[in-house]
């Protein structure tokens, strides 16, 4: 499928610092817009129904699964998420930059779907700090924090697949890299438009 807009996935091990990240160029870039996902985990202290997530019961994801509502959808440290057709596929059609906060397998499934979607993975500078960061923000149990650490190991396995890696160690740094992959994305795509103008106009076709 291709849509007239970019379309951005940022992926990390959790506690790498995605959301914060994302957080921080939606403030600065005004022509983004993020996708809302759907998730059966139970909503943590401060989040709020439509804000973060849409926190839907297990029956209600897999009855969205059945009828097809998700570009992609994963289990992911035990509950399921998805980005559904409704969260994105208007403001695609509509030209607008989107950008996707999910995780490895849902990435790549968006890259099948979407080839010009722009693949980013963000690592952490080490799993000590990655430990650190789950536990000074304070919002999971010792059992998720586990379970997340271990999958961490796997899930960095996966950065080779992504078009572009940031190393999220100094916060303003990686923020820099992420607004600079936007920026020339956004560059090589229009230039791309543009040339393909060009020919069409060098060969006089409408
Ligand atoms: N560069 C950084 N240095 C220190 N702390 C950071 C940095 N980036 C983010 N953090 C902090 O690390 C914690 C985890 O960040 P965040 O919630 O953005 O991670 P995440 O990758 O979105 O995790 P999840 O997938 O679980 O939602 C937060 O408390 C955040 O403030
Ligand atoms: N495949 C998808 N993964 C998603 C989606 N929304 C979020 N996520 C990823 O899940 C983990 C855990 O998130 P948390 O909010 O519980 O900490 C993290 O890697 C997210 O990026 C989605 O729609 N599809």
């Amino acid at each position: 499928m291709e849509y007239p807009g970019n379309l951005f996935v940022v992926a990390a091990p959790s506690g790498a610092g995605k959301s914060s990240l994302v957080k921080s160029l939606l403030e600065l870039d005004s022509h983004l817009v993020v996708s809302i996902s759907h998730t059966t985990r139970p909503p943590r202290g401060q989040e709020h129904d439509g804000r973060e997530y849409w926190f839907v019961s297990e029956p209600e994801f897999r009855a969205m699964t059945e009828r097809g509502d998700f570009f992609e959808w994963a289990e992911v440290h035990g509950n399921l998420y998805g980005t559904s057709r409704a969260a994105i596929e208007s403001r695609m059609a509509a030209g607008e930059d989107v950008i996707l906060e999910i995780d490895w397998q849902g990435a790549l499934q968006i890259k099948q779907l979407f080839p010009h979607a722009v693949l980013i993975f963000i690592l952490p500078p080490s799993f000590e700090e990655l430990l650190q960061r789950l536990h000074r923000r304070g919002e999971d149990g010792a059992d998720v924090i586990e379970t997340r650490m271990a999958n961490a190991r796997l899930e960095v396995a996966q950065a080779r697949h992504f078009d572009f890696v940031i190393i999220n160690a100094l916060f303003e740094t990686a923020l820099f890299d992420l607004k600079a992959i936007v920026h020339a994305q956004r560059l090589k795509y229009a230039a791309q438009r543009r040339s393909r103008r060009a020919v069409f106009d060098a060969l006089n076709l409408s």
